[in-house]
């Protein structure tokens, strides 16, 4: 995908299985929403094939429309609508649409029902975006940086939320530049980085490497001096075993050291 003489998307290949939860991993800029409006058939991509449930997003989109559900990154609600009005609004347009009170009731927004879209925060905006995408169950919903701007509350809520979706069948499509999130949510994880494809896998493969790390948690801080010892009683366990003890951390290898190593750069600092 360019725009203009900008690459946005770089050859990049992956599929999607049914019933899972799949995270496009990057950090801003990565081309992530592109390459979900790809296949939500906004963009036509110059070179390359995009089928989504076996359609091609832009010439089957009248078949595809009904069956996709989306969460735009932008909200995609009139200003001056009010929160149910507009729910209620998409579930009209469906043929077997979630009773609306009861998604909204789920998903934190009962006491906003009446609150115009630009006057609900960020979060609030954020929970009524992925209610419209939801509420026409549909068969696969692509969500775009779905808990961006949320307290860590309503994000554990969409979390919930994103992980019943899947248990009752839904295939989840969503980016997002959290490494906690793909790390807690995720079936499979697909890391881009400017328009490319890095790695591919579950967490659970992207973070296993072959060093293995041990995480020593103890119950006070430590004076110096016992650090010291800690230190040379380690020195003397990795003789006495044949280990050479890299180095010694505090906490577990997670996608973002992945992250790291592949592209030498932070996430957040892209
Ligand atoms: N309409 C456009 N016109 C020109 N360049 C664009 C357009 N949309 C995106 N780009 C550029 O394409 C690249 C990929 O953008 P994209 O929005 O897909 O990234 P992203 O990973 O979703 O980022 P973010 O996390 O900030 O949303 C970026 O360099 C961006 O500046």
């Amino acid at each position: 995908m360019r725009y203009g003489d900008k690459v946005a998307v770089d050859g990049l290949s992956l599929t999607v299985e049914r019933n899972t939860i799949t995270a496009v991993l990057g950090p801003n800029g990565a081309g992530k929403t592109t390459t979900l409006e790809t296949c939500e058939g906004y963009r036509r991509p110059q070179e390359g094939t995009v089928r989504v449930l076996g359609l091609d997003p832009v010439r089957q989109r009248r078949d595809l429309l009904p069956r996709i559900g989306v969460m735009l990154q932008g909200g995609g609600a009139w200003s001056g609508v009010r929160a149910m009005e507009m729910l209620d609004h998409v579930a009209r347009l469906h043929a077997h649409p979630l009773d609306t009170a009861v998604l909204a009731e789920r998903l934190g927004l009962g006491d906003c029902g009446r609150t115009p879209y630009r006057r609900l925060s960020g979060g609030q905006q954020q929970r009524l975006g992925l209610a419209m995408a939801i509420v026409g169950r549909p068969e696969i919903v692509f969500v775009d940086e779905p808990t961006a701007g949320m307290d860590p509350q309503a994000r554990r809520t969409t979390w919930e939320l994103l992980d019943e979706l899947r248990q009752s069948g839904v295939t989840v499509v969503l980016t997002t530049h959290y490494l906690e999130e793909a790390e807690q949510l995720a079936d499979q994880v697909h890391i881009i980085d400017r328009g490319r494809l890095i790695a591919s896998g579950t967490p659970e493969e992207l973070t296993r490497g072959s060093s293995a790390t041990v995480r020593l948690v103890v119950d006070k801080e430590l004076p110096q001096a016992a650090e010291a010892g800690l230190r040379a009683s380690i020195d003397t366990w990795s003789a006495e075993h044949g280990v050479g003890v890299r180095s010694i951390s505090f906490g577990s290898r997670t996608l973002e050291d992945v992250f790291l190593e592949l592209t030498g750069r932070d996430i957040d600092h892209g």
